[in-house]
């Protein structure tokens, strides 16, 4: 069980103007500034939901991330997770949560990930039998078997990811914070990690509170979203509702195996983009389907993805309506 009220996180920071000569004066005259990462921001997660964190760069969803898992001391407000106060950091309570951040690594990247999992095993102080019958999940859930003997360095992308989230939960926590865990990762990677949340969730009724800027991401996994703007919370609810009203589009993209003239494009949708032979166009939300089928029938075409909107896009159309 997560709970926030009116938690505000401000950082103050030395401003300084480029150039020596604001370097010597910095010397003996400081100038500081507040930024205002998380203000008042209040909201429940009951135990075992999954919910989508949203909002655009420097929102303040890390800020709040490290605020839930006690990295950072709120500069005001009360935030309970587990029914600790994160920030006291009482070993009681890191044993239950785990953070995994895509674009950090927590394991060590110079043991073959197995070790590395023990590592991990040691700093828990697990048991031998608990900690093998989670390791043996982890490695079948995320397809780890032909890893295991790898050097974390050695590791591509999406398969250090999916080792990082089996270091993060060897230990079963009840809590687990994901910021952006399949920043980078190509399709598959991302649909890897997905599915392994969404099994992950219903195995072990874990709660889970998850930020990406990938609305795939979101879609697949939360049905309630909190959307997070320039410090303040502006949104709570479900995220189907919130992207149906907001964005009636959704853009086809679409791969040719060869050109076609540039008036085939009208009537089936707007061309938002042109790069070489891969074409995206806007088209209705509710027409999506039958678009996608018509151009498949009728043109050359080699591939072709639905996606909705970037998520910055959907996020900038809900503050435009509101
Ligand atoms: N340690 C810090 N010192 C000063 N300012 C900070 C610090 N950490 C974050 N900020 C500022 O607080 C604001 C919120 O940052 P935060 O990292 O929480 O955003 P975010 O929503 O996670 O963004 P992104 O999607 O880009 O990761 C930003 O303006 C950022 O520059």
């Amino acid at each position: 069980m997560i709970e926030v009220r009116e938690l505000t996180k401000h950082f103050r920071v030395h401003r300084r103007e480029p150039g020596l000569r604001a370097a010597l004066r910095s010397l003996v005259r400081r100038e500081h500034h507040t930024v205002r990462a998380v203000d008042q921001v209040s909201f429940t997660i009951p135990e075992g939901e999954m919910v989508g964190f949203l909002g655009p760069n420097g929102a303040g969803k890390t800020t709040t991330l490290k605020c839930l898992t006690g990295l950072l001391h709120p500069t005001a407000g009360t935030v309970r997770v587990l029914g600790h106060v994160p920030h006291h950091r009482e070993p009681a309570f890191l044993r239950r949560i785990s953070l995994v951040m895509g674009q950090r690594n927590a394991l060590f990247w110079d043991l073959p990930a197995a070790d590395a999992f023990e590592v991990n095993r040691a700093i828990y102080g697990l048991a031998p039998a608990p900690y093998r019958s989670a390791l043996d999940e982890l490695v079948v859930l995320l397809g780890l078997e032909p890893l295991l003997g790898k050097q974390v360095r050695v590791l591509s992308l999406g398969e250090r990811m999916r080792c990082e989230l089996a270091g993060a939960l060897l230990h079963r926590p009840d809590v687990v914070f994901l910021d952006e865990p399949t920043l980078g990762l190509d399709v598959n990677g991302q649909a890897a990690v997905r599915a392994f949340l969404r099994d992950y969730n219903a195995r072990h009724g874990a709660t889970i509170l998850l930020t990406s800027h990938y609305m795939g991401d979101v879609t697949a996994l939360a049905r309630r979203v909190l959307v997070i703007d320039r410090a303040t919370l502006r949104f709570d609810g479900d995220l189907t509702a919130l992207v149906e009203a907001h964005s009636p589009h959704r853009l086809v993209r679409v791969t040719l195996r060869e050109a076609v003239p540039a008036r085939t494009w009208t009537g089936l949708g707007e061309v938002s983009d042109v790069d070489g032979a891969v074409v995206t166009l806007m088209v209705p939300r509710t027409e999506t389907a039958a678009i996608a089928a018509r151009l498949l029938t009728t043109l050359p075409v080699e591939d072709v993805a639905i996606e909705d909107p970037p998520v910055e896009d959907i996020i900038r159309a809900v503050f435009a309506d509101a």
